[in-house]
């Protein structure tokens, strides 16, 4: 059973902005359960990408890892022999319980937990990156070099898969979105007080991008392009593949 979140059914005085804190992280499976529409299907998909992609001898990154969830379903997944995880997180209470978690269960790849800024963690001889809800975090001005660093560090047929809260450009759809993510929260028994609260919490520190601003960052870091697999409301996931070498006189 995982902790219930409440943190903000009560009126906070001064509500301040969103950090993963201890509270945070004692509650976060049942938080981005309940938050995030679609988040178990990514999670069990980010690990059959992880079986498609993982190539012997390389490594997965699972940037901004939380609790380890996209790590424990792709270390079930990986066959690949010799194929390491590498999970970082900058949040200390998310970082110990994702080893505590990852040490519950027997497991055949190795994973490294590094509690370090993504921005600073070297990439490299990778087969798949996962940025699942992360990039969103970071300043926009922070995102696009991070793409470039992870287009750097992926081996030709390597993948990226980047999950975001987004934003929309035309304004109608956007705004019907919006109110079905609202609708969702308040089907998984949130109250106005909770999702008001919370959303004035994440204002500052979660600017959302559109779909085309994904895209475009994409293709500006070398991928040529990348699409969506993934959506639910204003939440998705995108995929984008370093291409592969080709013969030297290839068409
Ligand atoms: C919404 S959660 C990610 C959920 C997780 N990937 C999953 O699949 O369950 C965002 C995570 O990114 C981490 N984070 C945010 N900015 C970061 C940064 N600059 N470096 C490392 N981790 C970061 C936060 O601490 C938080 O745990
Ligand atoms: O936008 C919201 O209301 C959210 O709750 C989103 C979101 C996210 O996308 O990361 C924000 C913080 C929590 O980590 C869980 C979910």
């Amino acid at each position: 059973m995982t902790n219930p979140d409440k943190l903000f059914s009560t009126p906070i005085a001064n509500l301040g902005d969103w950090t993963f804190d201890e509270r945070v992280a004692e509650v976060f499976p049942d938080m981005i359960q309940r938050s995030v529409p679609g988040y178990a299907s990514i999670i069990s998909m980010i690990g059959m990408l992880a079986g498609r992609f993982a190539r012997p001898g390389s490594r997965i990154y699972d940037l901004g890892c939380s609790l380890g969830a996209a790590t424990l379903a792709m270390r079930r997944a990986v066959t690949a022999e010799d194929c390491r995880i590498i999970a970082v997180d900058n949040s200390a209470p998310m970082v110990d319980r994702c080893r505590r978690h990852l040490e519950a269960f027997r497991a055949d790849i190795p994973v490294e937990v590094l509690h370090a800024d993504i921005r600073d963690v070297p990439i490299s001889n990778a087969s798949l990156v996962v940025l699942n809800f992360t990039l969103q975090f970071l300043e926009p001005e922070d995102r696009q070099q991070m793409l470039n660093r992870v287009f750097a560090g992926l081996n030709p047929g390597g993948a990226v898969v980047l999950s975001e809260k987004m934003s929309f450009q035309d304004a109608e759809i956007g705004e019907l979105l919006f109110n079905m993510h609202h609708d969702f929260k308040r089907a998984n028994g949130y109250s106005e007080l909770e999702i008001s609260q919370k959303r004035s919490m994440l204002e500052n520190v979660m600017l959302t991008d559109s779909v085309e601003t994904h895209k475009d960052r994409l293709r500006q870091a070398g991928f040529g392009h990348g699409e969506i697999w993934f959506q639910c409301f204003n939440f998705g996931s995108l995929i984008a593949i370093k291409p592969a070498h080709r013969p030297e006189n290839a068409g």
